[in-house]
């Protein structure tokens, strides 16, 4: 299968600290891989040079097999690499189905009927209702976001980030903070992502790594020290080295 998503040889340095050490990496549709790393690794650096938030000092990003290392990150969004929104990005004051209504407005390049009434406008409404419904967020859609729980703030994130039609979806922590109890519908929300699409997960739970990925990918001190199967990860030398032990004792689930 002709990869969705492809990164060569990328590198920024922040003053001397090489931050990201010639980071290569490609993506299929369907895939679903987890990036872990010691704190300071270099993921969430890595995240805002592939989504156009950071400019590297060299290497290539392309989407689709189109070059977009030059492409601002809202170009990037256009063309579907999208990254989970924060839910420090959300609107208090707003409502799940004016977000997701605005996202859907975004993708299609109607955001001149941002300040229209468009919660009337019956396609877009349609779109709306289904995302909220998959993600089990419809009986609250009208309710101001302040007014939601935590974690169905985080499952408003993914059902943004679904809506702008990604081929490429990019999570951070999706699960990070949300209370024990509803950590199973998160779970659950990234079980149900469209199977085509192809997801890299930032997570530090690896017990949710071992249940989502289907590849692992490890960053240390800027680099990939270990590309491969969840299975393998916590057994390769490197990977131990880097952690000094602290998630070698997890266990894959079958
Ligand atoms: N804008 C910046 N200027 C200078 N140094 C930076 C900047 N952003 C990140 N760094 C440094 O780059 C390194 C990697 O940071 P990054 O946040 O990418 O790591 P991370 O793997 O996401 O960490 P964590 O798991 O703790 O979130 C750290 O040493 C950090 O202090």
């Amino acid at each position: 299968m002709s990869p969705v998503f492809e990164v060569a040889n990328l590198k920024k340095a922040f003053g001397g600290l090489a931050v990201t050490n010639n980071v290569s990496l490609t993506m299929s549709p369907g895939d679903r891989i987890a990036l872990i790393g010691p704190n300071g690794a270099g993921k969430t650096t890595f995240v805002n040079l592939v989504t156009g938030n950071l400019s590297p000092d060299s290497g290539e990003v392309r989407l689709g097999g189109e070059l977009v290392t030059k492409v601002d990150a809202i170009g990037r969004v256009r063309r579907g690499l999208v990254r989970s929104f924060q839910v420090t990005r959300l609107f208090q004051d707003m409502t799940p189905a004016e977000h997701v209504g605005l996202a859907v407005l975004q993708r299609d390049g109607k955001t001149g009927h941002m300040f229209g009434n468009f919660l009337r406008m019956p396609d877009v409404m349609a779109e709306v209702d289904d995302l909220l419904e998959k993600l089990g967020l419809a009986f609250l859609m009208h309710r101001k976001v302040s007014e939601i729980a935590y974690g169905q703030q985080r499952l408003l994130e993914i059902a943004v980030a679904l809506a702008l039609k990604p081929k490429v979806l990019l999570l951070d922590e999706p699960a990070a903070g949300v209370p024990q109890s509803d950590t199973g519908r998160i779970e659950q929300a990234l079980a149900d992502l469209p199977a085509d699409l192809a997801v890299l997960m930032i997570e530090h739970d690896m017990d949710l790594v071992f249940r989502f990925a289907r590849r692992v990918i490890v960053l240390a001190s800027g680099a990939i020290i270990f590309d491969g199967l969840p299975e393998d990860v916590t057994k390769d030398a490197l990977v131990r080295e880097a952690y000094l032990g602290s998630y070698a004792n997890a266990s894959p689930v079958a």
